[in-house]
């Protein structure tokens, strides 16, 4: 499989959502899948991509002309692809994809988990997303999600294709199942 994940560009980040970062991209490669992201050598992106190449695995990095002019390092990846926009990154991250991760992040890592759950939810994408919810990070969003499922807001079960995991091994078990 070819996984795409997303998680948090910035730097300084608590050790704990560095090491679990770098623990998902060991996990991956170990089970033998590549990877695809969003080709940047900083934050969680930059360290699972480490955790990947620590075990050997493949990375495909899309990175955009506009963070490029920003001076942003890039990950040594097998293959680099570069697109004009934010926009675009997504749609071929999410085409050369065939099941998804986020991690802890901001809006960009939000904007991806979103659109992806979302073009499934409209049948557009046949595709998994796991969340790594690295000490409860993501408690909060998954309460919302509930939320918005019991009172009907959101017609469909946001679980549907879409699982919550504290650590990386049951994760990809459960990518691959
Ligand atoms: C000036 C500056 C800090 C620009 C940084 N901008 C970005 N750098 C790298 N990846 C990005 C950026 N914006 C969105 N992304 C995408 O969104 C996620 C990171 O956004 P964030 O740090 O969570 O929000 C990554 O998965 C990446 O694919």
């Amino acid at each position: 499989m070819r996984v795409c994940v997303f998680g948090s560009s910035s730097l300084n980040l608590d050790a704990v959502y560095v090491d679990a970062a770098f623990e998902l991209g060991r996990t991956l490669a170990k089970h033998g899948h590549g990877m695809v992201f969003g080709g940047y050598d900083v934050g969680l992106m930059g360290a699972v991509a480490h955790g990947v190449a620590a075990e050997g695995g493949n990375v495909i990095g899309v990175v955009t002309e506009g963070l490029n002019q920003k001076g942003r390092d890039i990950f040594p990846c097998e293959e680099l692809i570069c697109e004009s926009d934010l926009a675009t990154r997504k749609t071929r991250m999410i085409e050369l994809a065939d099941a998804f991760v986020t991690m802890p992040g901001g809006l960009g890592t939000f904007d991806e988990f979103f659109v992806v759950v979302s073009q499934v939810k409209a049948g557009e994408l046949d595709a998994k997303s796991a969340i790594l919810n690295v000490g409860g990070y993501f408690d909060p969003m998954v309460e919302m999600l509930d939320r918005a499922c019991e009172t009907g807001l959101n017609s469909t079960d946001w679980r549907r294709d879409c699982e919550v995991f504290n650590a990386p091994e049951p994760l990809v078990e459960w990518l691959e199942g």
